[in-house]
């Protein structure tokens, strides 16, 4: 099923949680939602599952109006962060339950529902868990049973509002790599929304990049962190250094000193130089783009972040840099970007 927003505005009083917002999403798709927290991606989630109404625009699955369906007849799969599974029913009817209620016309045969769950349970690889009670049950656990559940209905379109946002950093990993795995074998269009840059990045085909209630981006993973579309996106995503520039005669200048680099196109004026803390390369002093002496250094993983205090006093700024040279606080060097990007403002 495709889905396709147009034109969508929201407000709760006066303020304005959804500012015109366009998005196709195409059949099959795995795409992400992402932005910091109050950007308007559980807004934009519900009105597509149902369970909040636009104030204007237009929601289409597969070209038809759903806006005039409410969230029952538009068979939506759900999870949520905390998915609140029935304490007093076991896994198996948890997971049954959505079968167990539908209209008797189109209801399974108990046999037929049997099978379902141990096909759904087998899917989400917790067949083991059957019998236990959700107090049992990991956070982990829990999810997965929770998406079994939603899935039981066979839904048109899966909807999941931070299905990992509760479960601590190693489960969310692994979770990650089994939700994709799982939307494989499924296929059903999916909309997850998370302020995890990284499971974004990971799990999605496309990731939406929204702020303040409009998008900013769409694109693959590598189109939104290798070529943001705004300042806010490059910001957002990845670790960038941010400095404050000016653009005048054509050179890019750093409080008052011309940078040898290139300014874009048609900008000038204040402006922001955008540099991801790895691509800041360690030169000797003298030999880069900016000069500034080490002031702090920490070495964790495959990387040193060294704190670096940029000449004439301007910044302070952080970056990462490979462990194969070891620095030194008080150590004078040069740096050059090995990407960078220049936004007005
Ligand atoms: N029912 C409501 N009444 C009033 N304001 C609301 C309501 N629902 C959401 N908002 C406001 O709309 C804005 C967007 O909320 P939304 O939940 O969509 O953001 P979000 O991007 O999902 O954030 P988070 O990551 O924190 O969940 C927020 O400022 C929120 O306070």
């Amino acid at each position: 099923m495709t889905i396709e927003v147009r034109g969508v505005v929201k407000t709760f009083g006066t303020f304005k949680a959804l500012d015109g917002v366009d998005l196709k999403v195409a059949n099959g798709e795995l795409l992400a939602l992402l932005g910091p927290s109050g950007s308007g991606k559980t807004t934009l989630l519900r009105i597509i599952a149902g369970l909040e109404w636009p104030d204007s625009g237009e929601i289409l699955f597969d070209g038809e109006n759903a806006l005039d369906r409410g969230a029952r007849e538009r068979h939506v799969g759900f999870v949520f962060q905390h998915y609140a599974l029935f304490r007093h029913m076991s896994v198996f009817e948890n997971v049954a339950f959505g079968l167990r209620v539908q209209p008797r016309s189109i209801r399974k045969s108990e046999s037929q529902i049997r099978a379902r769950v141990k096909e759904l349970l087998d899917l989400v690889q917790l067949d083991w868990l059957a019998d236990r009670y959700p107090s049992q049950l990991s956070g982990g656990q829990r999810q997965r049973i929770a998406l079994a559940r939603a899935l039981a209905i066979e839904p048109r379109i899966l909807l999941l509002d931070e299905p990992f946002g509760a479960l601590d950093a190693k489960v969310r990993k692994e979770l990650r790599q089994w939700l994709r795995t799982l939307h494989h074998s499924i296929n059903v269009t999916s909309i997850f929304v998370t302020h995890d840059q990284e499971e974004a990045l990971e799990v999605a085909h496309r990731v939406v990049v929204m702020d303040k209630g409009r998008i900013e981006q769409v694109g693959s993973p590598s189109d939104v962190y290798d070529s943001p579309a705004t300042a806010f996106v490059h910001g957002f995503i990845g670790e960038s250094i941010m400095l404050p520039v000016e653009i005048s005669g054509g050179a890019v200048h750093l409080n008052g000193r011309p940078l040898d680099l290139a300014a874009p196109g048609d900008a000038t004026g204040a402006s922001t130089l955008f540099v991801r803390r790895h691509d800041m390369v360690i030169g000797p002093a003298g030999s880069g783009t900016l000069d500034g002496a080490i002031t702090h250094v920490r070495s964790f993983g495959p990387v040193q972040r060294a704190e670096i205090a940029l000449a004439e006093g301007v910044a302070t700024i952080e970056i990462d840099a490979p462990r194969d040279r070891e620095l030194r606080i008080g150590d004078r060097i040069g740096l050059k970007p090995r990407h960078y990007r220049i936004f007005a403002g």
